[in-house]
């Protein structure tokens, strides 16, 4: 195991919370959830101009930790490469931010079940030559650490020069400076800028083997089971479908989420 992983099984053991009659899901604090999250991927999880965390990711994270008794949810902001990291060392509870389940990431986490499948997007300034995947080629691609993009990149774009930043703001920044040919993000938040900076999508991958979902410590069997019923319960009752045509207006719903009869 890398020294990586190793300092993860070290720290996870000194951290690890037992669960307890009043405490089943072996929380930080009984009674409170600690999310790690992103202040900046709208709309899926951002801060609004009063600093609240919302989007479609928080308030279905939220309605799910009702369910399972829990009203008192915080989200914290982190670079996405600190929160898979952060989670499995017991310094949040839970991981939320379109996080995608993939073999690679359950090597240090858990995930819940699947919430949302959608599409990898590059997106780009209608001046930059960047029109597709092919003319990727010899450009200056931005990409968030950690993230699927990257690791998607890594493989699949051998002749773009990848430049990686902690997060999507200094990402899109540096794409609207000239920094950039292009940045490679999730395909509702590329939407949502593209709109804001007059910036086009270049392309859209699909995503659908790698859905995203809730990540949380490794060992806690009692809270994964409590949120895979949480949220298969929020979609049978509709209430994934509200909040996804409230978040992703006009987008194509992946069926295996709808209420099924
Ligand atoms: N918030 C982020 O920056 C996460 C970026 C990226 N999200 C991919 C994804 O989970 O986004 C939501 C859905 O479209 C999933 O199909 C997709 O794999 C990842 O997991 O690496």
């Amino acid at each position: 195991a890398s020294l990586f992983g190793i300092a993860v099984m070290l720290s996870a053991s000194f951290i690890a919370r037992a669960t307890s009659d009043n405490n089943p899901y072996g929380l930080i604090d009984p009674g409170h959830l600690r999310v790690a999250s992103l202040g900046d991927a709208k709309p899926y999880t951002f801060t609004d101009k009063s600093g609240n965390f919302t989007g479609f990711d928080v308030e279905f994270f939220k309605n799910v930790a009702h369910r399972i008794g829990i009203d008192k949810v915080d989200f914290v902001g982190q670079d996405f490469s600190a929160i898979l990291p952060a989670v499995a060392n017991g310094q949040y509870d839970a991981g939320v931010a379109a996080i995608g389940i993939t073999p690679a990431r359950e090597r240090t986490v858990d995930f819940s079940t699947g919430y949302l499948a959608g599409y990898l997007t590059v997106l780009t300034r209608s001046d930059s030559g960047v029109k597709n995947v092919e003319t990727l080629a010899h450009k200056r691609l931005g990409v968030i650490q950690g993230t699927l993009q990257e690791s998607y990149a890594l493989q699949h774009f051998k002749q773009t020069d990848l430049v990686r930043f902690p997060d999507n703001n200094a990402a899109v920044s540096a794409l609207n400076n000239g920094t950039l040919d292009a940045m490679f993000l999730d395909y509702e938040a590329a939407k949502d800028y593209a709109a804001r900076f007059k910036l086009v999508m270049a392309a859209n991958i699909p995503s659908f083997d790698a859905p995203a979902g809730v990540a949380i410590a490794k060992n806690k069997p009692a809270f994964k089971a409590a949120l895979d019923k949480a949220i298969k319960d929020a979609m049978q009752d509709g209430t994934w479908k509200k909040l996804y045509e409230k978040w992703f207006p006009g987008s194509p719903m992946p069926e295996q989420y709808l209420p099924h009869h």
